[in-house]
């Protein structure tokens, strides 16, 4: 495993956050926030400040080339080191850990994990949100008639990213998954609901529930009704019965007794009262709650998410429709555009390529450099997702020439999540038929001014960045104050996360932003079709179980390198 950290330091630039003494002093809420690449364990005050955090990085799997895998039961031992660490720091600090009232847990979505429900083993490695092993299937799938109709109802259009293709592989590739399936044993969760299992202590109280914003990631939900779906269920039971499989009750985001307590530890006892996908977290702890309201997470991926309001509204233009959150049994839905790689490009030319060993430093590198020189680096590890929706292509490099140095890879790979957030907000712009007015944006990368600073020339509309970046955690501490009346209301949280924001203002020339974007849509067209003629998914087509089973293990418990603080 990683090595770990306790920070407070970095956690917000600018003034640290004040103390004054009153009753709300001694009310905390504690929050999980399982991403991608790192769990958090986060302790905020009902001002919305953090007190204490404690971070760890786990392991990354990556078997073969555009497979990614988590060991779930890592993702378990770090968020219990996670809740040591932080307890450590805030009970050192003269905080009581009695004080703390409840538990949010939000968590990176679609990554899907299948277990035995009479033993609570997992069968098989979670297959995460980026993997693209299902390309193949993804493609088969679209071809079946009815496959058209899918968005329609569950928000989602079929490829490698949403839950269920991960699902399909496991039963056709895992020996072990098939076996359970077949005595009607298996049980399907996200990454939310393999969390309240495991802290609940799994088997024996069998807390089994997926919140809304989650289970809208699996392409089972019906976006409408929030219950499971039966087109959805049919559709997907061609050679496996969906219906055979045990999936988790569907639960609002806020709920006081839906997502059971912590059971061991040293918050054994605490209820977990809010959960929320990491992306819904992010727009809630951005106070993202009026219609029209907007924010960009640059995480591992990009996600930007619209509040569109009590309805959902259904993209013509390659956006996804998503539940944002639901406290009070009324769900608020949001239009999200999905970039697949943002910050995993930094730590791709940190870790693969060797530029450096901190993401910091990236930017540095990234400001040798005047421009991008010519430079586009379409980053399409796992595809391109929104609003291109293209899967037959790869990481592709644009415009390289004798004066191409790292500064300009750097730049160009910082440069591309930019450039598909603006095809985003051009997407939502025309299905909206309404122009932001500034973006909100929080996330790991959004800390490079220079990202953000590009990001504002090609939109062309302000970005702001609040102090204290950690929204995710707050989003979720949120949702189960509201559950657990640390909050009442909206209201009631005008004043938090609201100081020593940072606006970034458009600074370039409309028409060389312009010139800019158009080389990036060329090199996107360039891009396409790759991959198209190859077999990308020998091992699925093959259904090799043995193989498959051995791959998940090969590369299992690989130390993931030393977390930069
Ligand atoms: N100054 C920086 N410049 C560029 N990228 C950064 C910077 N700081 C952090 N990042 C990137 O942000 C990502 C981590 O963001 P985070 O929001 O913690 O992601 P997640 O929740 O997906 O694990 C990492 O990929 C890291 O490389
Ligand atoms: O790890 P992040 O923060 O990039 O978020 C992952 C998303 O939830 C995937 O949909």
């Amino acid at each position: 495993m990683s090595s770990i950290v306790s920070r407070l330091s970095n956690l917000v630039v600018g003034d640290q956050p004040t103390k004054v003494a009153s009753a709300d002093d001694k009310m905390f809420v504690g929050s999980i926030d399982q991403g991608t690449t790192s769990t958090r364990f986060l302790i905020f005050d009902k001002k919305g400040e953090p007190i204490a955090i404690h971070q760890e990085e786990f392991s990354q799997i990556y078997p073969n080339p555009g497979w990614h895998e988590h060991d779930p039961d890592e993702i378990i031992e770090t968020i219990e080191s996670c809740i040591e660490g932080a307890i450590r720091q805030f009970e050192k600090d003269g905080h009581f850990r009695e004080s703390i009232r409840c538990i949010g847990v939000t968590n990176q979505r679609e990554t899907t994990v299948l277990w035995d429900k009479t033993t609570g083993e997992a069968l098989y490695n979670a297959i995460v949100w980026t993997d693209t092993r299902t390309a193949g299937l993804a493609k088969e799938l679209k071809a079946r008639p009815g496959s058209e109709k899918l968005q329609g109802i569950c928000g989602e259009a079929i490829s490698s990213y949403p839950s269920v293709t991960k699902v399909l592989w496991m039963l056709k590739n895992v020996d072990k998954v098939r076996k359970v399936y077949e005595a009607g044993n298996l049980a399907f969760g996200t990454i939310d609901t393999w969390i309240m299992y495991k802290l609940n202590g799994g088997l024996e109280k069998n807390v089994f529930v997926s919140d809304q914003t989650n289970a809208s990631r699996t392409m089972f939900m019906d976006i409408r009704s929030l219950k499971y779906s039966d087109e959805m269920l049919d559709f997907f039971s061609y050679e496996y019965d969906m219906r055979k499989i045990a999936f988790p009750e569907i639960v609002r985001s806020a709920d006081i007794k839906a997502f059971g307590q912590i059971r061991s530890g040293p918050l054994a006892g605490k209820p977990i009262t809010g959960c929320l996908g990491d992306q819904s977290a992010a727009l809630v702890g951005q106070k993202g709650f009026d219609p029209g309201a907007a924010k960009n997470t640059y995480g591992t991926g990009c996600f930007l998410l619209y509040n569109t309001g009590k309805e959902p509204v259904f993209s013509q233009h390659g956006l996804l429709t998503t539940v944002a959150y639901n406290f009070d049994g009324s769900p608020v839905y949001a239009l999200e555009g999905s970039i697949a790689v943002a910050g995993s490009g930094v730590k791709f030319l940190m870790h693969n390529m060797g530029f450096s060993h901190a993401s910091h430093k990236i930017t540095e590198l990234a400001e040798t450099v005047q421009d991008n020189g010519g430079l586009v680096f379409v980053t399409a590890f796992s595809g391109l997702f929104a609003p291109y929706w293209i899967d037959d292509t790869q990481g592709t490099m644009f415009g390289i020439t004798q004066h191409t140095e790292r500064g300009h890879i750097a730049r160009a790979t910082l440069e591309a999540v930019c450039f598909q957030t603006k095809a985003i907000l051009d997407a939502m712009e025309q299905d909206s038929g309404k122009k932001l007015a500034e973006l909100k944006v929080d996330g790991g990368m959004s800390n490079s001014a220079l990202a953000m600073q590009t990001q504002a020339d090609l939109v062309q509309i302000p970005i702001v960045r609040p102090r204290m970046r950690e929204t995710t955690a707050l989003g979720a501490a949120i949702a189960a104050g509201f559950a657990s009346d640390v909050w009442k209301d909206f209201e009631e949280l005008k004043d938090v996360n609201t100081s020593g924001q940072t606006v970034f203002e458009p600074k370039m020339h409309l028409e060389d932003s312009r010139k800019m974007l158009k080389k990036w849509e060329k090199a996107v067209a360039m891009c396409k079709g790759w991959t198209a003629e190859e077999k990308t998914d020998e091992a699925e087509i093959n259904g090799d179980a043995a193989q498959a089973d051995e791959m998940g293990k090969v590369t299992k418990g690989k130390e993931q390198k030393a977390i930069e603080i």
